[in-house]
């Protein structure tokens, strides 16, 4: 079964673009799990211009589906996810001033920083995800730091599928043959929507979860949250 996991980072974007609080993040994750979603992701940057710190906080206690953290594990965000414990970190290596993620770990380069990080994280009792390109090299370098999972970066794949190349799967098909075969379990994102999502799944068998957020909130806007919910869950079946 692959678990979809909300990122909800568009409608904090949403929110700040007014200042106040509509929409109110908070009453959006209780309604997406309500709509059928399997889990709540957030993403803060360090500017907080997305989703911010205190969302983290404020979201715990209604997170009762799989509550995912994604960022680049600098102090100030380390600090963050040991105090709100989510199920899962996804550790990704976004610079301050990217518009969105944009590459995946260099996990030979950055193996003893990551698996310091990914231990600190294990022994509080969250699980471990790190961002990878679908590179067998990195595959393996994952394995070294310890982790629990991989996430693809799925904007390749994206950008072939819009294009009508099937083929552009080939790799994450392959990455994920063999992160499953070492052990690892695999978990994907980045500009996965309605369109694209089927056909990654059925050449992925043993995709746990994906996390989509800015094509599923976009989508939303012209066929609604609970509708579009559904529809995802749809597809991953
Ligand atoms: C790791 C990843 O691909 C997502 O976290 C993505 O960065 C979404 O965040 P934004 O919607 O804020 O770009
Ligand atoms: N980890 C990927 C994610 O959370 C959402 O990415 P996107 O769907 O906003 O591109």
């Amino acid at each position: 079964m692959t678990k979809l996991s909300v990122n909800i980072n568009k409608i904090a974007t949403l929110r700040n673009s007014r200042g106040g609080d509509i929409p109110n993040v908070v009453q959006a994750a209780k309604d997406i799990q309500n709509f059928g979603a399997e889990g709540i992701t957030i993403h803060p940057r360090p500017d907080e211009r997305h989703i911010r710190y205190q969302d983290a906080r404020d979201l715990k206690s209604v997170v009762h589906t799989e509550y995912n953290i994604e960022g680049n594990p600098i102090k100030k965000f380390m600090d963050l996810v040991l105090e709100v414990e989510p199920t899962q970190v996804t550790l990704v290596p976004d610079a301050e001033d990217a518009i969105t993620s944009n590459a995946g770990w260099n996990t030979i380069k950055h193996k003893e920083f990551l698996s310091e990080v990914i231990t600190e994280f294990k022994n509080h009792g969250i699980r471990t995800s790190i961002f990878v390109d679908p590179d067998p090299v990195m595959i393996e370098g994952a394995v070294a730091t310890g982790t629990d999972r991989i996430e693809l970066y799925t904007e390749s794949y994206a950008v072939h599928f819009a294009k009508g190349n099937l083929n552009g799967v080939r790799p994450y098909a392959e990455a994920a043959r063999l992160a499953t075969k070492l052990g690892l379990g695999v978990n994907a994102g980045h500009d996965l929507n309605l369109e694209n999502l089927r056909y990654f799944k059925e050449q992925l068998p043993t995709l746990l979860e994906v996390s989509i957020g800015h094509a599923l909130i976009s989508e939303s806007l012209y066929l609604g949250l609970e509708n579009v919910v559904q529809m995802y869950l749809e597809r991953l079946k």
